[in-house]
């Protein structure tokens, strides 16, 4: 690589891309798609921007959450996650739909203390300033109070090792609150420094966002679950069992848990949130006993199958870049939400729908049947099929003995050849 890439931010757009385009030698049509995907608003949002980077939006359907009919944009480039929330949802409406529970919505934030002879005196000092230092707090973002929220309370964990995390607990409204915390906790911690004649380590908020759970629940009758040849009571043991295996073991967990973030991540991204900020959290939440378990819990008396979801989901209706992205504001809109405690509901009813359809083919027909169905179209795709073609190509690919890229190409190749001779 020869190019001096040093203040390359500074550059315009259109030198930006060129500086690339020669780097990476890019042919015309490669570098057209710069142009093709790019929104004047969103140079302004990333840095170094070159162009979007477009996701399929689709809507899961079906569902009903605390007997309220909800249609749930999704943004994901995995076939088979809307369906799947389909279809998880639409067994759990005929059941009376999702109920949720969310006792209230603080981030935490912390401020960390280092090299302390006596964190537990420490900590007693800060405990003594507590009133002080919420007021410091609020004069950092005034806004959050004259809206009816603000720093809320302090507390204090000696971590070990000469270390203490002095964690603010503030009521952020409508935002996920990152940087309005951010800016709070840095004028307190200025303050802390003074109070405690320390210079603290660092101050940030904390992902692991546990004043900020939100928890999805469904009874279904066992009858609903029935799926070919399997019983529904059946069905209800096994997915029961399939919740047993995550909670005692981390391999199948991660697994059982990545279902679950496969529609709460989609939600999260269709709402303009930012998603790393959740799964940090959930995967943090999943393990806080110590060992990482499933996220959600399925048990059966042989009547009902119980399914139970708790995770943080300290999302946002207002702030980072949603205002500024008119699909997210789109969203908010088909979701009919205003707030978001909403919101987090929406969220957390997915996660559990999304789990619910996994679990179901898994202990029944496998996953590969109804997920594999929907991402043949992909493979095709990928393949290099038309959109004219794809009717053919995936009728025949269902049938092929192997359905991979190879045997794909080999099939649209036959067809092309096929169509060629017929036009002679
Ligand atoms: C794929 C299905 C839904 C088929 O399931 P099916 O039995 O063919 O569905 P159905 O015909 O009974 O339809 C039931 C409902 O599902 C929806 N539905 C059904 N088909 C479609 C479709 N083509 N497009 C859109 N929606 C669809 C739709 O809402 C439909 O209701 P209707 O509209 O007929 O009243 C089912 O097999 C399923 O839920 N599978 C689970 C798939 C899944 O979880 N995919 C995620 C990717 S795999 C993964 O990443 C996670 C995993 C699995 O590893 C997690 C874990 O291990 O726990
Ligand atoms: N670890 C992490 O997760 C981190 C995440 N981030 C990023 O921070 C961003 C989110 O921060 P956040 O503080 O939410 O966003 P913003 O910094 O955008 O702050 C929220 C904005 O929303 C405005 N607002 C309007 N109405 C309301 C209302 N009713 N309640 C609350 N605010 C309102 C606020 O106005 P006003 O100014 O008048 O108060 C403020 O401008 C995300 O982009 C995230 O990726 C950043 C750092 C770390």
């Amino acid at each position: 690589m020869s190019a001096d890439f040093r203040h390359f931010y500074q550059k315009t757009w259109a030198e930006r891309t060129a500086v690339v385009a020669e780097q990476a030698h890019l042919t015309a049509a490669e570098q057209a798609l710069f142009k093709k995907y790019y929104v004047t608003e969103h140079h302004e949002i990333i840095e170094n921007y070159l162009t979007d980077y477009p996701l399929p939006m689709g809507l899961a359907v079906n569902f009903v959450i605390d007997d309220q009919p909800k249609m749930v944009p999704m943004v994901t480039e995995e076939p088979s996650v809307i369906a799947a929330a389909s279809n998880g949802a639409k067994i759990v409406k005929r059941a009376g739909g999702f109920i949720t529970t969310l006792d209230r919505r603080e981030m935490v934030g912390q401020i960390v203390l280092e090299k302390l002879t006596d964190p537990e005196q420490t900590a007693a000092t800060v405990e003594q300033h507590q009133a002080t230092l919420l007021k410091v707090a609020d004069a950092a973002h005034p806004s959050l109070k004259k809206r009816g929220g603000g720093a809320r309370r302090i507390r204090t964990r000696v971590l070990g090792q000469g270390y203490l995390s002095i964690d603010l607990f503030v009521d952020v409204q409508a935002a996920m609150g990152a940087n309005m915390l951010n800016s709070m906790l840095e004028a307190v911690a200025k303050s802390v420094g003074v109070i405690t004649k320390t210079n603290p380590l660092m101050s940030i908020l904390s992902n692991y966002a546990t004043a900020s759970l939100v928890k999805a629940e469904c009874t279904i009758p066992v009858g609903l679950l029935q799926a070919g040849r399997y019983s529904g009571a059946l069905v209800a043991q096994k997915i029961a069992a399939a919740s047993t295996v995550a909670q005692i073991d981390p391999y199948r967990a991660t697994t059982h848990n990545k279902g679950i973030m496969n529609g709460i991540d989609a939600v999260a991204i269709a709402t303009g949130n930012d998603w790393r900020a959740l799964e940090s959290g959930a995967h943090a939440y999943a393990a806080k006993d110590g060992q990482y378990r499933g996220m959600s819990t399925w048990t059966t008396d042989g009547q009902v199958l119980r399914g139970s979801l708790e995770l943080p989901l300290p999302v946002g209706v207002v702030g980072g870049s949603i205002k500024i992205n008119e699909l997210a504001q789109l969203n908010q809109r088909l979701l009919g939400i205003q707030t978001a405690p909403e919101l987090e509901r929406v969220l957390v009813a997915t996660g559990l729908a999304q789990n619910l359809a996994a679990l179901r083919a898994l202990v029944t027909t496998g996953i590969q049947q109804g997920h594999m169905h929907l991402q043949l179209k992909s493979l095709a795709l990928a393949a290099g099929a038309t959109p004219a073609e794809l009717p053919v190509i995936l009728q025949r690919l269902e049938l092929a003995p192997q359905q991979d890229l190879a045997t794909t190409q080999q099939l649209i190749t036959a067809l092309r050849q096929t169509k060629e001779e017929t036009d002679d």
